[in-house]
């Protein structure tokens, strides 16, 4: 099995889907936000605010290139495709999804949100107007699920579906 890669916008849920995907495939999951945080010993808004958004996707980079290509499911940063580069070595690399949600829903999931620093003021412009930035790079994925009307299980089910 090659690498599973989930790629979205903040709130599209790509961590707590690739959990439960990880589960019912039998495969290690590593989220690629969690692995900064465990290594740098700093919570990412921390690391925006000390060292900068350079700084943040120099390591989100570096550690895509290091993580297993083989039986895992891989939970990306919202802006990991930010650095195109990063898009076409996932794609070379495993089977890139997109977990598409709609602005409405990802304001309701993202509402109480204070640890994702890119949109902590006005939540609404900031969402919108990054994710008509960055809806040209999710949408060069392999395949592309709408999960603004879907629960956790049923992105799961989808997945299951199109990888079977
Ligand atoms: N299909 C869904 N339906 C309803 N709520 C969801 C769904 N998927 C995720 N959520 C909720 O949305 C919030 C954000 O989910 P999650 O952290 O998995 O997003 P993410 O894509 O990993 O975001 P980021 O790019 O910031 O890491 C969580 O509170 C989660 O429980
Ligand atoms: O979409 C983004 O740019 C981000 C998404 C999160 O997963 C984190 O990687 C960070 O908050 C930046
Ligand atoms: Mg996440």
């Amino acid at each position: 099995m090659k690498a599973i890669y989930l790629i979205g916008f903040m709130g599209a849920g790509k961590t707590t889907v690739g959990k439960a995907l990880s589960d019912k495939l039998e495969v290690p999951v590593i989220d690629t936000d969690e692995y900064i945080e465990r290594e740098k010993k700093k919570t990412i808004k921390a690391i925006f605010k000390e060292e900068g958004e350079p700084a943040f996707r120099d390591y989100e980079s570096q550690i895509l290139r290091m993580l297993p290509k083989r039986y895992v499911v891989i939970t990306t940063g919202g802006g990991i495709v930010t650095r195109e580069e990063n898009l076409t070595w996932m794609k070379q690399n495993g089977l890139v999804i997109y977990l598409y949600c709609n602005t409405e829903e990802l304001l309701k999931r993202l509402k109480n949100d204070k640890t994702r620093p890119l949109i902590q003021q006005n939540k609404e412009d900031a969402i919108t107007r990054l994710l008509m930035d960055r809806a040209p790079l999710y949408k060069q994925a392999h395949f592309t699920i709408d999960t603004s009307w879907l629960n956790v299980d049923q992105v799961v089910s989808r997945i299951m579906e199109q990888i079977d």
